[in-house]
């Protein structure tokens, strides 16, 4: 089976790219609508593509500046323009939006489709019309995605399954969460500065019959997990690399560390 690689560089500073630029993956970003993470500005560095899923545009123009209290708001929100704000537009301001769309960022209504989320749109405006980025090396950071309403919460879990085959990776300040498909053998490279060391394994879509891991202070050695039963929840990572096989899909989620 062939072997996925997952690394979070995007929590450290981008280095200079040297050589071959397939090296780094292809970071499209979206924000959503709750508290910018305070790693906001960086996530932004690594974007080559930046999308605001409807109210996440009201978060960019109100909070970037406060996360920069020592300049201009105006010249913050000029520097932090979204290339893209789409959504069913039931929360994003209107000054807001004549603010982003007077400076030439591209602004999708969907209103008229109420059945799928912001978060969901804005994924597909990523694959299907954004033919600059490369999709064989994609991976798209959704910021705002964990903590707030449930619904909301298991709506952007939902989106991971619906996209399995592309890369997402859910995040707030505290942790962030991907899926880990059954058609790979994975190997997570632990990115110790900034992550764990707590950490969980989550059947989320159907029960583990068989999940093997390495690199973990609770190891599963071929055991089944399902809702009912075992969960690996509150593990620790133990090494700087950990692998996972399994025969089902499984979410991984590591903490993200605060700064000192
Ligand atoms: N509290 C939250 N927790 C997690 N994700 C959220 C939360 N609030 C919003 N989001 C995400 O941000 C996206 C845009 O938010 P927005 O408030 O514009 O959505 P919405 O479609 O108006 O939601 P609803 O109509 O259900 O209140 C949502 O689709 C969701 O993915
Ligand atoms: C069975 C079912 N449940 C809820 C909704 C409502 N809904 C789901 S996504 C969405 C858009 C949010 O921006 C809305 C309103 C639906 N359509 N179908």
């Amino acid at each position: 089976m062939e072997v996925m690689n997952h690394a979070s560089r995007f929590l450290l500073p981008p280095l200079p790219v040297d050589g071959d630029p397939s090296s780094v993956p292809a970071y499209a970003l979206v924000v959503l609508n709750q508290r910018l993470p305070r790693f906001a500005p960086l996530l932004w560095k690594h974007a080559r593509l930046r999308l605001c899923a409807d109210g996440g545009a009201n978060r960019v123009y109100d909070e970037m500046p406060e996360l920069f209290p020592d300049q201009e708001p105006l010249e913050v929100r000029h520097r932090y323009k979204p290339d893209v704000i789409k959504g069913d537009m039931d929360s994003i301001r209107s000054e807001v939006q004549d603010f982003y769309s007077n400076l030439g960022t591209k602004v999708v209504d969907e209103s008229h489709d109420q059945d799928t989320t912001d978060l969901h749109k804005c994924i597909n405006f990523i694959l299907d019309c954004a033919p600059d980025l490369d999709k064989s090396n994609l991976c798209i950071l959704v910021a705002g995605a964990l903590g707030g309403r449930f619904d909301h919460e298991i709506g952007n879990i939902n989106v991971l399954y619906r996209f399995s085959e592309t890369r997402i990776i859910l995040l707030s300040d505290d942790c962030l969460i991907y899926l880990l498909p059954k058609t790979h053998h994975h190997v997570i490279h632990v990115e110790s500065t900034v992550e764990g060391p707590h950490c969980g394994l989550i059947p989320a879509g159907a029960p583990s019959t068989c999940t093997t891991t390495t690199g973990l202070r609770w190891d599963l050695n071929g055991n089944g997990m399902h809702f009912g039963g075992l969960l690996s929840t509150s593990n620790i990572v133990q090494e700087g690399i950990i692998t996972v096989q399994s025969d089902a899909d499984l979410l991984w989620t590591i903490s993200i560390k605060k700064p000192i």
